[in-house]
């Protein structure tokens, strides 16, 4: 049935839907992830080691079934139907795994004979700065340019989806500029890209829309700012002189739901930022005091995921399926 369900027209080119993988022993890597993907979109999948990122991505690649739910990559399950998908898609894979004996230019060419309608190899090498390199021997290539060389295998089918494990581990501060500017070259031309990465800026800067994954389940989702905004903003400063805590306004009624004093440094969480600050502000213009060393910031995705991988590192036994 292959055929009919195929839904090419779908805005939704990756559907993820209540996946579930679980490994040889009974262990729950996957349990129960739903997200999609729109065409032309860049989603990256976030998570701390272990979380599943890899577990799902290897799914919408096709490389093993779902042990429940199901997953769709342009209108085809990708295991079941994968001679439809594999052509239309691109994978960099976390470990390239190439014959170190062999040239840049040879290996780009060996694989551009696997690919049906590959882009010249040189335009690939280009597109991924290594023109220059292709004479050299892949085991004479640094670590960010090896994962560049993944990258441009991965672009020689000029695929409408890309799949990017972890794409700028080992690549200089230049070397992850230029990938993600090649990134957004790509989507801008209609190329949906799902990637995982551990660099939060990347997702923050590079992401449309994310998904941090926690235990094999999605933890938080939504645009960066999105998932930044459920997240409390902060406030610190020092306690001035000849002050204690309890001089200070009551805090909950300004809105903060977490405090801690440390020293003289008082830090306050709150989801009422603007309020906050104004109202200790207004105190201390009314105490007559200076709040030294004030530092007020709305919340990052850095701290979106600290708080979950918090969470995560509290003592919990491993789940497995029944
Ligand atoms: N083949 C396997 N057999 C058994 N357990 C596995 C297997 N592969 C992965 N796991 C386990 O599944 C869980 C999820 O692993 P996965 O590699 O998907 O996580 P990840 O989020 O990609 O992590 P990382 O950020 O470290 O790459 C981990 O607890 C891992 O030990």
């Amino acid at each position: 049935m292959e055929a009919t369900e195929a839904t090419d027209t779908s805005e939704h080119v990756i559907e993820v839907t209540d996946l579930r993988r679980v490994y040889r022993g009974g262990f729950e890597a996957v349990r129960g992830v739903t997200f999609h993907v729109d065409r032309g979109e860049i989603f990256a999948l976030l998570g701390t080691n272990g979380a599943g990122k890899t577990s799902t991505v290897e799914l919408l690649e096709g490389l093993a079934p779902p042990d429940g739910g199901h997953v769709r990559v342009l209108g085809h399950d990708p295991y079941t139907g994968r001679a439809a998908v594999r052509p239309r898609t691109g994978v960099m894979l976390q470990e390239g795994g190439f014959p170190s004996e062999l040239t840049v230019g040879e290996t780009a060419r060996m694989w551009a004979g696997c690919v049906s309608g590959a882009r010249p190899v040189r335009e690939a090498l280009a597109l991924v700065g290594l023109e220059q390199r292709t004479d050299v021997r892949v085991k004479q290539l640094s670590g960010g340019e090896r994962r560049r060389l993944d990258l441009a295998l991965a672009l020689l089918g000029e695929p409408e989806v890309l799949f990017l494990d972890e794409p700028t581990t080992g690549l200089d501060a230049e070397g992850r500029r230029d990938t993600w500017e090649l990134v957004r070259t790509l989507r801008d031309g209609g190329t949906t890209v799902l990637l995982t990465t551990h660099y939060l800026e990347e997702a923050e800067g590079l992401a449309d829309r994310l998904a941090i994954l926690h235990e094999g389940r999605v933890a938080a989702a939504g645009t960066p700012a999105e998932v930044t905004a459920s997240r409390p903003s902060r406030i610190s400063f020092e306690l001035p002189t000849g002050y204690f805590p309890g001089d200070l306004p009551p805090l909950a009624g300004l809105g903060v739901v977490e405090h801690e004093t440390d020293g003289r440094v008082v830090r306050l969480r709150t989801h009422e930022l603007q309020r906050t600050a104004t109202e200790l502000l207004l105190w201390a213009r009314r105490a007559g005091v200076e709040l030294r060393g004030l530092d007020v910031r709305s919340a990052s995705l850095e701290e979106a995921f600290l708080d979950i991988a918090r969470d995560a590192s509290a003592p919990r036994t491993k789940e497995y399926a029944a």
